[in-house]
């Protein structure tokens, strides 16, 4: 027995040692693309890349070497990083199957939120995107406005209570943390976390368990590729309940918690809406939430269009997860980038007290909000330069020519298109196209959001970059795109509007804000020890309650 084992174990060994090698030898001509030299034999520049103040090493590369640059990963794997438009659009959209989301990636999304967008691929993730487009129309969000403003007043009145007896200086990031995560909850659950009324229920204990608990176990997603082909996932969670290992099985039992809360919501409204109750299929939201519109979407869907209810299901963990934390950080790079900017702030205020006043008292209308053109601007410049998530990962999955827009100068002459093997990593460099000085101008690092209220200059246009929002790839483009883009930007503007207009935000004096880069980047405070990110702002009440 003990002999067979070994045998196996070394087979194996030997099999991925071929494997590797010989992808190393595919890989030699990618050897001449310029890039930085690699500082370690088993990380190569990983500890450059993927430092908490990686974003210096980022720009430095980018400038360096261009929009084409040759990484080294683990074990002198070859990685390319890119943000050269052309090839963009041509892996994000044309070849969109080719480049796909790594196997660590989506395996290790499989095993913890189910078959859901993030888990599945080609024909597959289509049919999905297919029944949950119509969910994020225009014409749904305009219905949850309301709902989005009703959770700001809530955070309002929050920071009432804490700068009543004057400007005080607030963690403004842990307040959008809970406001973003009750966003979700409610305009896409029709449930409640009870993150602001501070009666958090196990749902959402469970859901704000998950990112730290994930993040101790972060270097392990990489072998669920392997763990998958081992066995059924039943199997697996047993074999894990019995290892000694404490973050594995914390990781467990915050899975389950999700996966039951989300299953009993789920059933609650499946079995209202067989009985045709639809009025009371929400807690709250009134039937207009995310899986209540999907769900009746199923319901109505031929045979080969609809999903296992295992699937809707597995989407409802997997949009808490994407749209909390990249929304929370989304709307905290604001303030923080308004308290910076005072003048620019109060002219976004003037702009939104008149748009209050010409208006109902109580709410600012889908209509007007969306638009209000310096809130728009200020929301796409920012979003431009300070992208949530500033790199993005995919897999070379067959053997491509990737054409460039710009020929790249290598050690044996200059090239207009580049070979990619199989199997090789690829960087999206999402902040180096979104800042690219020959598309955006000499001004292309500067946070000018008057950019946004004149025509874009023609190089912009020309460079046809395949983003989704805004010409820029904040949120990526093509089959995979974030389908919640439209909700973030809602959710943002309501906040800004309700926000701004009743407080004055601005920098402490005391303690300096760095944003750490990870895979969403996160506010700190420079110096501190404090694991949790936040953002220190001085809020100071402002008396415009009259408008
Ligand atoms: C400012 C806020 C947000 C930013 C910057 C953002 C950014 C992104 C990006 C860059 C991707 C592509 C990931 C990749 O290709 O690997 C993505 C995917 C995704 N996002 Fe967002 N997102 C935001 C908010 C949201 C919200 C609010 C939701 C849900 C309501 C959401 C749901 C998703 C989902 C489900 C995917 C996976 C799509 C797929 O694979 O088909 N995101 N997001």
């Amino acid at each position: 027995m003990f002999n067979s084992v070994f045998t196996i174990l070394l087979l194996g060994c030997i099999v991925a040692i071929c494997w590797v090698l010989g992808h190393r030898i595919k890989q030699l001509p990618l050897r001449r693309i310029p890039g930085p030299r690699s500082i370690s034999l088993l990380t190569g520049n990983y500890k450059q890349l993927f430092h908490v103040a990686a974003g210096p090493f980022h720009e430095k590369i980018t400038k360096t070497y261009g929009r084409v640059i040759r990484l080294t990963g683990f074990l002198g794997d070859t990685q390319l990083m890119i943000s050269d438009p052309m090839a963009l659009a041509f892996m994000l959209v044309k070849e969109q199957d080719a480049f796909e989301e790594p196997l660590w990636f989506t395996e290790s999304n499989r095993h913890i939120f189910g078959s859901s967008l993030l888990a599945t691929m080609g024909s597959h993730h289509r049919k999905q995107r297919k029944l949950l487009n119509p969910a994020f129309s225009g014409k749904n969000l305009c219905s949850i406005t309301p709902l989005f403003q009703s959770l700001t007043r809530q955070v309002e009145c929050i920071l009432y209570a804490k700068v009543s007896s004057g400007p005080q200086e607030v963690d403004i990031l842990d307040l959008l943390g809970r406001l973003a995560l009750e966003a979700i909850a409610q305009a896409g659950l029709g449930y409640t976390f009870g993150s602001l009324s501070g009666e958090e229920n196990q749902f959402g204990l469970a859901i704000k368990e998950y990112l730290p608990t994930m993040s101790k176990l972060s270097m392990w997603r990489t072998v669920f590729p392997l763990v998958s082909w081992a066995g059924p996932s039943r199997l697996l969670r047993l074999v894990a309940a019995a290892l000694p290992w404490q973050n594995l099985h914390d990781l467990i039992r915050v899975t389950d918690t999700m996966h039951r809360s989300a299953r009993k919501v789920y059933e609650e409204k499946k079995s209202l809406l067989l009985k045709g109750d639809e009025a009371t299929v929400c807690q709250t939201g009134e039937g207009k939430d995310i899986i209540s519109i999907l769900l009746k979407a199923n319901m109505s869907a031929s045979e080969d269009a609809r999903l296992p209810d295992e699937e809707i299901i597995a989407q409802m963990g997997t949009l808490v997860f994407a749209g909390t934390d990249t929304t929370s950080s989304a709307t905290a790079r604001l303030l923080h980038v308004l308290a910076l900017h005072p003048e620019e702030q109060e002219r976004l205020r003037q702009e939104l007290i008149t748009a209050w006043a010409s208006g109902d008292q109580d709410e600012l209308s889908y209509d007007v909000l969306v638009g209000l053109p310096y809130l728009d601007a200020i929301c796409r410049e920012t979003m431009r330069l300070y992208p949530p998530a500033t790199l993005l990962n995919r897999v070379c999955r067959q053997d491509i020519s990737v054409p460039l827009s710009q020929p790249i100068t290598t050690s044996q002459g200059p090239l207009s298109s580049i070979f990619i093997p199989k199997s090789t990593g690829i960087i999206l460099h999402i902040s180096a196209i979104n800042c690219d000085r020959s598309i955006w101008g000499a001004d292309a690092q500067e946070w000018k959001p008057d950019r946004w209220l004149a025509p874009l200059p023609e190089s912009v246009k020309e460079a046809h970059i395949p983003g989704i929002y805004s010409n820029t790839l904040t949120f990526n483009g093509g089959g995979r795109a974030c389908i919640g883009f439209k909700f973030a930007q809602l959710e943002m503007k309501v906040v800004l509007a309700l926000l701004i207009k009743s407080f004055r935000f601005s920098i402490s004096n005391k303690e300096e804000v760095f944003w750490r880069f990870g895979v969403i980047s996160t506010p700190s405070v420079k110096g501190s020890h404090r694991v949790k990110p936040e953002l220190p702002l001085i809020v100071e009440r402002l008396r415009t309650d009259n408008i």
